[in-house]
């Protein structure tokens, strides 16, 4: 997808990779970037408009946690004023194992529930015109840091999720591929709790071995979009991208 001209929702859009990303998607000229967030930060909003004033940039404060009906609320608002809308970014989470229920419902049902809702704006069995999802999920989604499996299992359930949503296309005409960076250096990942204190040293003992930039995160999670790619499971790791390839195991034949 040429993010030229293109109208795109990105939920969580003022973090530490979502904020680079912003950036990068900005520089390619969208006519629309409607970033939702939990955060409000009208100097970065000011930021993403000074780097290319072609682009509209908007913000609507948002809490993934929130109901459907909310979601869907919200999403008429923007849908009403943008009309049509190519691309969601869901890439809200956060990562501390000591809050059990917050990490399931940030990580996995807010993004379910964001999904849920713009459906009814997407599906084309309600004469809608499709759409494309990309779900930021994590590498930890394929393989655990397993001293926060919470986290982990989080991530894992939203990139199962995408991938389900990849193969209900042909249904919906809802395409969906996820994003799954690897170590980062973002705020989330200075210090966090592991669960029940199996390692509190977790974030130091991890950030010793090599890492990315938000950048170069950012620049390779456009060429993603840009690639567009329906079922891609990009793994944006020590600044490269590549699609994984997924072993099937078993297969339900329907
Ligand atoms: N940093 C990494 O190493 C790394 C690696 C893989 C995946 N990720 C994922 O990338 C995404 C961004 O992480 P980050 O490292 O930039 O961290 P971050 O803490 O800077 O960003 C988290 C973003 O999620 C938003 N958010 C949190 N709770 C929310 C809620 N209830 N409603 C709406 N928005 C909410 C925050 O406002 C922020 O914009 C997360 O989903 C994270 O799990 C990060
Ligand atoms: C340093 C640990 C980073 C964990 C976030 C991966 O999704």
């Amino acid at each position: 997808m040429a993010i030229a001209n293109k109208n795109i929702i990105f939920v969580a859009g003022l973090g530490g990779i979502g904020f680079d990303t912003s950036r990068e998607i900005v520089k390619s000229g969208p006519k629309n970037l409607v970033i939702l967030d939990r955060i409000e930060n009208p100097a970065a909003i000011a930021e993403l408009k000074a780097l290319n004033p072609k682009v509209t940039v908007t913000f609507y404060p948002y809490d993934v946690t929130v109901s459907v009906a909310e979601t869907t609320k919200l999403l008429k608002t923007i849908f009403d004023k943008l009309k049509t809308v190519d691309l969601l970014i869901n890439g809200a989470g956060i990562l501390d194992d000591y809050q059990i229920e917050r990490t399931i419902a940030v990580n996995f049902t807010g993004t379910v529930n964001t999904t849920t809702a713009i459906m009814s704006f997407w599906d084309k069995r309600k004469g809608g015109p499709g759409g494309v999802i990309a779900n930021i999920c994590s590498v930890t989604g394929f393989n655990a840091i397993y001293q926060v499996p919470v986290y982990s299992a989080s991530k894992a359930a939203v990139y199962s999720f995408t991938n389900s949503l990849a193969r209900l296309a042909p249904i919906t005409g809802v395409t969906a591929y996820s994003i799954n960076p690897g170590i980062t250096k973002t705020t989330l990942v200075h210090k966090f709790n592991s669960w029940q204190d199996v390692e509190p040293r977790v974030a130091e003992l991890l950030l010793e071995h090599p890492t990315q930039t938000t950048l170069q995160c950012a620049q390779n999670f456009v060429k993603a979009i840009e690639a567009n790619q329906n079922g891609a499971i990009w793994k944006l790791d020590l600044g490269t991208l590549e699609a994984i390839e997924w072993t099937k195991h078993w297969d339900s034949h329907i």
